[in-house]
């Protein structure tokens, strides 16, 4: 007979594996089991089967519908991953005692100008379906549990996948100019630093519940993000990027974006000692990772 597990070989439970911050805790910690979406379908599934096979002692939710302009025209899809889904896994995790952390966003502020820095007590108006349906997934997952915690980020970027960073990088090595919002300001985070916060806190037996704000680095607008980006990228190229700065509504899109979501993290530091990430140092290493490895 084999002696029961203990509770330190408990795994930590990944929704989501291929997503940049998916692939970010699954790199940083061997306990991580990272459970894709074909093995679990967080929008259709029971997860009672899967925390009864996995027995983790935490569960982190990386999965979600990140794609904005998407959503305007997925709202039921959207809602089904961003809300139903995280609430259903949230109430799981809670009849088991296990641990639950997810991953909200600065989108859930309308941005007004002179709003922000926001701290996790101010207003919430988002302001598109992605938004909307995050929002929705927040009040759901505390009503379901009351012992999870959220943590709203913003602008998460890494060297795979479909996000601003690498969209405008694929256009400079193809040699375009970019026009580049300067209008909307918020904190990019680093995938592998909100990794690093997300498994601080897992590792924590004592945990704050509620939502709290986590804080990438200092503030930048996407043009200030796009320059530096650029600029680190600038050996790799075969020409000079050209970048303008650009008002939003020289940007039309879909959905509207906030303009100003800088987020107060200092609730954080206060409550579990976790300090702002640093995205001017994960920058290089991402420009590296990508040029000298050819992913992208
Ligand atoms: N990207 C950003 O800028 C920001 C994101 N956030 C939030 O952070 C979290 C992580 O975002 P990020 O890593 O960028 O996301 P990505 O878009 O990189 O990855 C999305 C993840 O969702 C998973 N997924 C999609 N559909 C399903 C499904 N039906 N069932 C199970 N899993 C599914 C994917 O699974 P698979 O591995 O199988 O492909 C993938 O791992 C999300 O909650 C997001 O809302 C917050 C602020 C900013
Ligand atoms: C690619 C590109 C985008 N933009 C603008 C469009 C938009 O207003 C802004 C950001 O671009 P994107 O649409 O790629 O980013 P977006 O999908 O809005 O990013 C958001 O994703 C979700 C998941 C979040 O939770 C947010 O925190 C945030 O990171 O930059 C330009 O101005 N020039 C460009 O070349």
């Amino acid at each position: 007979m084999t002696p029961d597990r203990t509770d330190a070989d408990a795994p930590i439970l990944v929704i989501g594996r291929t997503g940049q911050l998916a692939r970010a805790l699954a790199a940083q910690n061997d306990a991580v089991t990272a459970c894709g979406r074909d093995q679990f379908d967080l929008a259709q599934h029971d997860p009672a089967a899967l925390l009864d096979h996995h027995r983790p002692r935490i569960v982190i939710n990386a999965a979600a519908y990140t794609d904005v302009n998407g959503a305007e025209n997925d709202e039921l899809a959207a809602h089904a991953l961003n809300c139903t889904g995280p609430a259903r896994l949230a109430a799981a995790c809670k009849a088991r005692d296990v641990g639950f952390l997810h991953v909200s966003t600065d989108y859930v502020f309308d941005g007004t100008p002179g709003q922000a820095p926001y701290a996790e007590t101010a207003a919430t108006n988002p302001l598109n379906v992605y938004a909307r349906t995050k929002h929705e997934g927040e009040q759901a997952i505390l009503d379901a549990n009351d012992t999870a915690l959220i943590l709203r980020a913003a602008w998460i970027f890494d060297a795979r996948g479909g996000s601003f960073l690498n969209a405008i990088l694929n256009r400079l090595d193809q040699g375009q100019p970019l026009k580049v919002v300067d209008d909307q300001i918020s904190t990019p985070s680093w995938a592998p630093d909100l990794a690093q916060a997300l498994l601080t806190l897992a590792a924590r037996t004592k945990r704050p519940s509620g939502v709290f704000h986590y804080k990438g680095g200092d503030y930048a607008s996407w043009y200030d993000f796009a320059r530096a980006a650029a600029e680190l990228a600038r050996p790799h190229l075969n020409c000079e990027p050209v970048i303008e700065a650009v008002d939003s509504s020289a940007f039309p899109q879909a959905a509207e974006r906030p303009k100003d979501t800088r987020l107060d993290a200092q609730a954080l530091l206060d409550a579990a000692g976790i300090d702002a990430g640093d995205w001017r140092a994960g920058l290089p290493e991402v420009i590296a990772q990508r040029y000298e490895q050819r992913i992208g």
